[in-house]
């Protein structure tokens, strides 16, 4: 099938991406409904707190267009009590003066003549000097609104003076203006009263009107530009996080990984992103500008559309950028809230800054202002402050279109203008996402992964040839070597044959046009985390070599199983052939493309499909969308998807649950469907890690079958923990352990060179299910007795498991010349021996498997010299031997008649975690060996050595040729 490529692959992806990401918002609907209409709920609180905090200053004739204005005819001075802010018991007034009969006269007159209510005296409070005042009212501001200083100069001049609390107060929706309320009726009472006396004309008549001015009303708080700004960056905040969450999700949960390995462009990936988040973003600007215009705000009405819309609308852009910025730095999804929550706290506190008119203000550096805009919430408040006071009477005209460049009304220093501020938006947002893909590349992804800091200055990034050159560690990590790798010569002959031929091949540059996959030396060396700890210090974990040379090649059309235990390496060699994890040493061609090249690596995408050991899908998507996705990724030409889509649901027996999400399959729906992944595309190789994990066993022969029929036309590379999967299933197997492969070949070969040896059951009349009748059962005991002996006389075997009905002998291999005339004699003596059925047959690859898992281990431990002690059960006494050691002198037991004292055979096992422990050992036996001194434990043995011993004692647990070489040297 011919795929697509180049441009036309990069369209494809991009709008396979787009669709998926439509659906993710789609099947998430409540959440994209929050981050549409999330500012709907924002602009009605702004809404309601205009309106509240407007209804507070009712009373207050500013906000009020005022066109005839009363007048106020002779104002009362009020009673304290009914001042706003006065605490009881207060005074109406105080006065300074008190030496003067004459001010006393005037202050009395004031008293009684305040029109409507005559102050009453009590109610005044006299000093005689203007800083006895002050040191009342300091101790007692609350419960006076007022003061008045008289100065009798001469008999003809007296001066007053008045001092009042100017602050405007609301109560209750009525608003107190000090001046109207307090002051000038103080004022007139006191001139009043002066005047009355210089002329001594106490009926003197002295009528005062006030009246304010007519004006338009004003307004004198605006909601909109003072919690506007948080609130809206409230409202942006959902589209954020959800943004974030989603980029940092597919990280966490390895999809975009998968999509690489598959050939994702990350161009199209991108894109993808930000087109979908775009037009979410385009849409949700543009509700907010419809609410405001629905909720009546100048602020929305007064300015041009356009002009309000953009603002809204590259701000939120911004924000986009930056969550696809900081999304790099997190690799939790479940962080997002958290991330999302600072960002906002932080934005809520500089936009309070940017407030007080830091830094759009005459004085301040640019170079303070750029570094300011660089943060979005910044430029919005400022934006919103300038809008706001262009419409803050209804009057303003606002900011139109044509006049967004210049100064906004209202703003008498003008150091910014919209213009301005959509320009900083428009760079600042190519400054987050420029930075967003140089942080994904630089900051090692979930495989810790990345590439070099300078990657974008190498051509080769450029060029498409050597810029995918990735390295390991944090960017912060400390330099630190990786110890070198010293190869060994493999052990085994069948891994030295398979070794040597390709590295042959490999020198003579040979192409076997029958090879897939030639490892050629693959070698992996987790390099350890190095990172600067507290006080600059490096804190270290050591390299790890999880690959120590592979040599192999896999042939087409065959399926090549790989086995080993947990941490083995089975998915590090996965990870390097897929180019998820980069090689330390060696190489690998796959259909003759090096995973070392870059232009070799995404050739290989094209032509290989891997099923990862653990399920990497949307929960959110089908299994029919994602196979659609996965097959438009892979560059089949559109109009060949469905059909291809259609033929793998079927497949794998998921077409009834085609259009159900991945979410709501069960365990092992979810491994057909990723095995599914793995096969589209018709890929030359796949590699299926663990692909029937969780499956129950009719669905596993199903998908036994898919793969047997799968591996016509293509290499397959399986690793499973099923011997039985890999005993069906596997043209060659290869087992790993530590790093290094152990064995290989077919299973049958395998079998008879690491298995125990060969397995007979040895079945009795009357054994077929049946229970034999009483009478028989004597003699079938007889039967067993003599089949027993027959067995050890010929073939010096015991009976391994046995029961009424049953005999199981395991012959060892170096029997094997002696089986033919057996049971050519035991045939012959069936009815004598009263025998039904003989079987005869191989051991299991199981018991391969444990057997090279415990060599392996074996190795490691007397590699690194690991002790283990060993309790002699009969004498209590305490020896630290080195695991896996098997013939041990116990020191201390020296006596004349075993003048080298005496020995044991120690029993190993491997425990559940597969590492080595005793289970038991041996009688104590002479010793005949020179011993090898090691240390005691015990005080009872203190300053006695316990020895390992050479001689072969009769074998508990059956070894390998290794093992048993091993044994002998020590
Ligand atoms: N990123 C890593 N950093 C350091 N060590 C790692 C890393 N990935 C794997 N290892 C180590 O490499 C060794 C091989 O791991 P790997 O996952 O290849 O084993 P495996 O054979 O696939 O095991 P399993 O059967 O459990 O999947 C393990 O000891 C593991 O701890």
């Amino acid at each position: 099938m011919n795929l697509q490529s180049g441009i036309p692959l990069l369209y494809q992806q991009y709008k396979a991406l787009f669709r998926k990401n439509l659906l993710l918002s789609w099947r998430n609907r409540r959440a994209t409904i929050l981050q549409l209409f999330a500012s709907f709920f924002f602009i009605f609180l702004i809404f309601a707190i205009q309106e509240a905090i407007e209804s507070r200053y009712a009373s207050y004739t500013s906000y009020k267009t005022v066109s005839d204005p009363r007048p106020l005819f002779s104002p009362a001075i009020p009673r304290c009590e009914d001042k706003h802010f006065v605490k009881l018991p207060c005074f109406d007034f105080v006065w300074s003066g008190n030496d003067s009969a004459r001010i006393r006269s005037i202050v009395d007159a004031i008293r009684a003549n305040n029109p409507g209510r005559p102050i009453p005296s009590e109610k005044v409070k006299p000093f005689e000097t203007k800083a006895n005042v002050d040191a009342y009212l300091f101790d007692n501001a609350m419960h006076v609104p007022g003061a008045l200083h008289f100065f009798e100069r001469n008999a003809t001049v007296l001066s007053y003076g008045i001092q009042t609390n100017s602050t405007p107060l609301g109560k209750r929706g009525i608003y107190e203006d000090p001046t109207f309320k307090f002051q000038i009726p103080l004022q007139l009472a006191a001139e009043r009263e002066i005047a009355r006396s210089l002329l001594g004309v106490p009926n003197f008549s002295w009528d005062v009107s006030l009246k304010e001015f007519a004006h338009p009303a004003v307004e004198i708080f605006s909601a909109m530009d003072t919690i506007g700004p948080t609130f809206f960056l409230a409202a942006a905040m959902f589209g954020f996080v959800l943004q974030f969450g989603s980029l940092v999700a597919e990280k966490e949960l390895k999809l975009r990984q998968a999509m690489s390995m598959m050939g994702l462009y990350d161009s199209a990936y991108w894109l993808s992103w930000l087109t979908w988040e775009g037009i979410l973003t385009l849409l949700s600007s543009l509700f907010i500008v419809l609410f405001g215009m629905m909720f009546q705000f100048d602020f929305f009405l007064n300015n041009s559309f356009a002009v309000v819309f953009l603002v809204f609308f590259l701000f939120q852009l911004n924000m986009l950028g930056l969550a696809f910025m900081m999304s790099a730095f997190i690799s939790k999804a479940s962080s997002s809230t958290t991330v999302g929550f600072f960002v906002f706290i932080i934005g809520f506190l500089t936009q309070l800054v940017t407030a007080f008119g830091f830094p759009y203000a005459d004085g301040i550096s640019s170079l303070y202002r750029a570094i300011w805009s660089l943060f979005p919430p910044n430029l919005l408040a400022e934006a919103l402050s300038l809008l706001a006071g262009a419409t803050s009477t209804p009057q303003d005209i606002g900011i139109s279109w044509s006049r967004r460049a210049e100064c906004a009304p209202n703003d008498e220093e003008c150091v910014i203008t919209i213009d301005d501020i959509y320009k900083w938006l428009v760079a600042t947002f190519f400054v987050w996402f420029v930075l967003a893909i140089y942080f994904d590349n630089i900051v090692p992804n979930v495989s810790g992964v990345r590439k070099s800091v300078f990657y974008f200055l190498k051509p080769g990034y450029w060029t498409g040839r050597g810029g995918d050159k990735v390295k390991e560690g944090s960017i912060c990590s400390c330099f630190g070597s990786i110890p070198s790798l010293e190869l060994t010569t493999p052990d085994d002959e069948d891994v030295l044959e398979e070794e040597n031929r390709v590295k042959q091949q490999t020198r003579e540059g040979m192409e076997d046009p029958n090879i897939a996959v030639q490892i050629r030396g693959l070698v992996k060396t987790y390099p350890g985390s190095t990172n600067i700890g507290c006080c600059c210090k490096c804190k270290k974990t050591s390299p790890y070599h999880a690959l120590k040379g592979l040599w192999v090649d896999l042939a087409k059309d065959q399926l090549f199983c790989l086995l080993g235990p947990n941490g083995a390496g089975k998915t590090t060699a996965i990870n390097c052939l897929t180019g998820i994890t980069p090689v330390t040493g060696g190489d690998a061609l796959i259909y003759g493309c090096s995973i070392r090249s870059s232009v070799g690596m995404s050739n290989i995408r094209k032509f290989i499909g891997v099923c990862p050991q653990f399920d990497i899908l949307w929960d959110a998507l089908s299994g029919k969308e994602h196979l659609q996705l996965f097959a438009t990724l892979k560059g089949l030409p559109p109009s060949s998807i469905k059909s291809v889509v259609e033929k793998s649901l079927a497949e794998v027996r998921l077409t009834e649950a085609a259009k159900i999400r991945a979410g709501s399959y069960s365990g092992g729906m979810k491994r057909r469907l990723s095995v599914a992944i793995a096969l589209i595309g018709d890929p030359k190789l796949v590699i299926l890690d663990e692909p029937t994990t969780g499956m129950d066993p009719i669905t596993r022969r199903h998908v036994w079958d898919i793969i047997e029929d799968a591996k016509k036309g293509r290499a397959i590379i399986l690793t499973t923990h099923s011997m039985e999967e890999a005993d069906i299933l596997s043209d060659r197997i290869g087992i790993m352990a530590k790093g290094r492969l152990r064995c290989i070949g077919t299973s049958i070969r395998l079998k008879s060179r690491f298995g125990t040896g060969f397995i007979a059951n040895v079945s009795f009349a009357g054994s077929n299910g049946q229970t034999p009748p009483v009478r028989d059962v004597v003699d079938d005991t007889t039967h067993h007795e003599d089949v027993k002996k027959f067995f050890k006389q010929h073939l010096d075997v015991v009976p391994k498991e046995e029961n009424k009905s049953f005999l199981t002998f395991v012959i060892p291999h170096d029997k094997e010349v002696l089986l033919s005339k057996f049971f050519t004699e035991l045939q012959d003596r069936e009815r004598e021996f009263g025998i039904s059925d003989i079987q005869l047959g191989l051991a299991t690859l199981e018991e391969v498997f444990l057997n090279i898992a415990r060599q392996a281990e074996l190795e490691t431990a007397a590699a690194e010299g690991r002790l283990v002690s060993l309790t002699l059960t009969t004498s209590g006494a305490s020896v630290e031997i080195p695991v896996g050691a098997r013939f041990v002198g116990i020191p201390g037991t020296e006596t004349a008649e075993n003048p080298r004292g005496v020995m044991v055979e120690v029993y190993w096992e491997q425990d559940d975690t597969g590492a080595l422990c005793i289970s038991g050992h041996s009688e104590e036996t002479p010793l005949v060996y020179y011993p090898v001194p090691i240390r005691i434990r015990n005080e009872k043995a203190a300053g006695r050595r316990p020895v390992l011993g050479a001689e072969r004692a009769p074998l508990k647990h059956q070894v390998t040729g290794k093992q048993a070489e091993e044994e002998s040297i020590l």
